[in-house]
């Protein structure tokens, strides 16, 4: 029997620290130390969901790093993770401004994260994988981690392995019109694009959901999936048109929601579940991160995907 196909990713993942109470940052008194990083994000929300997740990144040789390290592999994702001396690991934080509203800030420029290099990606790992998930993130780190994102893009390609791209935009990073660009690079080599309505028109030009679809799809993937928030999501496969409504929620933190659908969805595609599986998976995954504070803690296991449809407030 053939093993079951793995799931590889890559990319920077920092520790995150987040202000425990709403109000202004310089009044926090106390906040909480994690981790966060799209493609780790999605790494760990695929494990959640039964799939075999590799990981790749870079970390510095120090306290966060261990930090990255521990935390992913202790979800069950495979992790390989180049340690460098001469940089430290990245930090993002989480100010909670007011309830509803959370403002990031990056501390990664020269980062060993941002550094990732091509020979920390074993091509051999690449021509194994089932699926290869990359993000738009990776490429506004430096030119060396664009360059890895391309080695590795190319490489998929080669072996036939198919690619999954996150556009992600991140206007602390770069600006839309960069971004644009790289975008409009790296989509006709993708099979599955994700964007949100906002990151597809900096790709494409602004317009309908439904036309942002058919112009991704035009570039030249096979499935264009748009991510709508709280008016869910569609997507374009093979010239078919599906829409996936949002599961309403009480969010309390919609970061990793991003992240959390792109998982649902891709633990979907590699089982080799149709366009609607894929799609509601997605959106219980999306609307399951909302409802945590950390950007991927809140993630489901497959078997508590119902939970969001029963009434039923305890179980015993
Ligand atoms: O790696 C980065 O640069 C990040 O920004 C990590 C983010 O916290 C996640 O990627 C969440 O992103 P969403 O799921 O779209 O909310």
């Amino acid at each position: 029997m053939k093993p079951a196909p793995y799931v590889l990713t890559f990319g920077e993942t920092m520790a995150l620290m987040r202000a425990d109470q709403v109000g202004p940052l310089p009044h926090a008194s106390t906040m909480s130390l994690g981790i966060g990083g799209s493609e780790s994000n999605v790494a760990i929300g695929l494990q959640r969901l039964g799939v075999q997740a590799v990981w790749c990144g870079r970390t510095g040789s120090d306290a966060l790093g261990e930090l990255v390290g521990r935390e992913i592999r202790a979800e069950g994702v495979d992790v390989r993770i180049a340690v460098d001396p001469s940089a430290p690991t990245g930090l993002m934080i989480k100010e909670r401004r007011t309830p509803a509203t959370q403002r990031v800030s990056y501390y990664r420029a020269g980062s060993a994260g941002s550094r990732i290099a091509s020979t920390d990606i074993d091509e051999q790992l690449i021509a194994g994988a089932g699926l290869l998930h990359v993000s738009g993130i990776t490429p506004a780190l430096s030119p060396q981690a664009e360059a890895t994102l391309r080695y590795a893009v190319d490489a998929a390609r080669i072996h036939g392995v198919p690619v999954s791209f996150d556009l992600n935009f991140r206007s602390n990073l770069w600006s839309a019109e960069e971004a644009g660009g790289i975008y409009r690079n790296i989509i006709p080599l993708a099979d599955i694009v994700f964007a949100g309505d906002d990151e597809a028109a900096i790709a494409v030009g602004a317009g309908e959901p439904e036309e942002l679809a058919r112009r991704i799809a035009a570039l030249g993937p096979s499935e264009a999936v748009i991510k709508l928030g709280a008016d869910g999501a569609l997507a374009l496969i093979n010239g078919a048109l599906f829409r996936q409504e949002a599961i309403t929620v009480d969010a309390i933190d919609t970061v990793g929601a991003g992240d959390a659908f792109v998982a649902g969805y891709l633990a979907e595609y590699i089982s080799g579940r149709g366009p609607q599986d894929r799609l509601s998976t997605a959106a219980a995954t999306g609307a399951f991160a909302c409802l945590v504070p950390g950007d991927w803690e809140g993630f489901p296991r497959r078997h508590e995907l119902p939970i969001l449809q029963t009434r039923e407030p305890v179980s015993r």
